[in-house]
């Protein structure tokens, strides 16, 4: 007799069917058995309002965790970056698998990079967080972008470019990626020009805090790297007390001595949306080994960011 199948709640958007799918396939080669797609419908995916209105991406979040929490599904994929920083009572994250390109992309007509856009250029992205970034390497850089607060999935964005809408649009790499459409970026943004958000690229797969043996299946998935980078970066947004949609990026990363890995770096970033003030940092330290460690590297970031204004900045986004 064939094992029961694994239900996997997911979402029913191409971007999270297909991080649901790869994931799927992964799950059902450590343990052997099948895994079965189950789709839920968030008030997300429904609602016309603005995402900030709702209360963030956090929406699409919620009703997944609903699923799990009642029983209905076994397992959930979130894109990590849209998962609040605060555990979930009765769920654990069991496996963050290796993370990919977690840059941020701009997918321009006419092949454009960031850096030949035409004066006045609209490029398109509702994330206060790349707004800001944008803007403070327009002014530093002699250019004039007007940046256009849009929403939508992955083929709304890039439909504003293709209908001559919108010059540019600035996306994750790593959704582009599991979508299947890698090759219209015309600009892959160094981290330096735009740091990503924290946990961008990465995923997080989540089950009931009491079903042992399937957190201890999943757990061979995990990337004990990944892990240790995003516990960092999103230790920093925590202690920061921003959510999701707030202007901040962070991106951990290893640096390394020929083959050895010697130590782990942490960027920071927040600043007002219109560029004209950006707090960006980085703090570098040994590997960290623990939860606590990787907790402790994002928190020490996140103080030396206040001790520079950083609560200011965020503040200022309110309005
Ligand atoms: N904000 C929405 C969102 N949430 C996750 C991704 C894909 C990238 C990822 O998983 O980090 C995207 C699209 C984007 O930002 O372009």
């Amino acid at each position: 007799m064939t094992e029961k199948a694994l239900r996997l709640g997911t979402r029913r958007s191409k971007l999270a069917m297909a991080q649901s799918g790869q994931v799927a396939d992964a799950v059902s080669q450590v343990t052997g058995r099948p895994v079965e797609l189950v789709e839920i419908t968030t008030y997300g995916d429904t609602s016309r309002e603005h995402l900030a209105q709702i209360g963030g991406t956090g929406v699409f979040v919620a009703a997944l965790r609903d699923a799990l929490l009642r029983g209905e599904v076994d397992f959930a994929v979130h894109s990590l970056k849209d998962l609040p920083t605060a555990q979930h009572e009765g769920l654990v994250v069991a496996a963050i698998p290796e993370r990919e390109d977690p840059r941020d992309v701009v997918v321009a007509r006419d092949a454009r990079k960031l850096t030949d856009l035409p004066r006045g250029a609209r490029v398109g992205t509702g994330a206060p967080r790349r707004m800001a970034q944008l803007n403070a390497y327009a002014r530093t850089h002699g250019m004039e972008i007007e940046t256009v607060p849009i929403r939508g999935n992955v083929d709304t964005r890039i439909g504003y470019v293709r209908s001559g809408e919108l010059d540019a649009v600035v996306l994750a790499a790593a959704g582009l990626n599991r979508v299947g459409r890698i090759d219209e970026v015309t600009d892959f943004l160094s981290v330096d020009t735009v740091l990503p958000a924290p946990g961008q690229g990465a995923l997080a797969v989540e089950c009931a805090a009491d079903n042992a043996s399937l957190i201890a299946a999943l757990a061979e998935l995990d990337d004990p790297f990944t892990r240790a980078a995003v516990t960092a970066e999103r230790s920093l947004l925590a202690a920061l007390e921003a959510g999701c949609s707030a202007p901040v990026g962070a991106l951990a990363d290893l640096l390394a001595d020929g083959q050895t890995v010697k130590e782990m770096r942490l960027r920071g970033v927040v600043g007002t949306t219109d560029g004209s003030t950006l707090v960006q940092l980085s703090t570098t330290g040994p590997v960290p080994e623990t939860h606590e460690a990787a907790l402790a590297l994002g928190g020490e970031l996140a103080a030396e960011m206040l001790a520079q204004g950083a609560a200011g900045l965020m503040g200022e986004r309110a309005q």
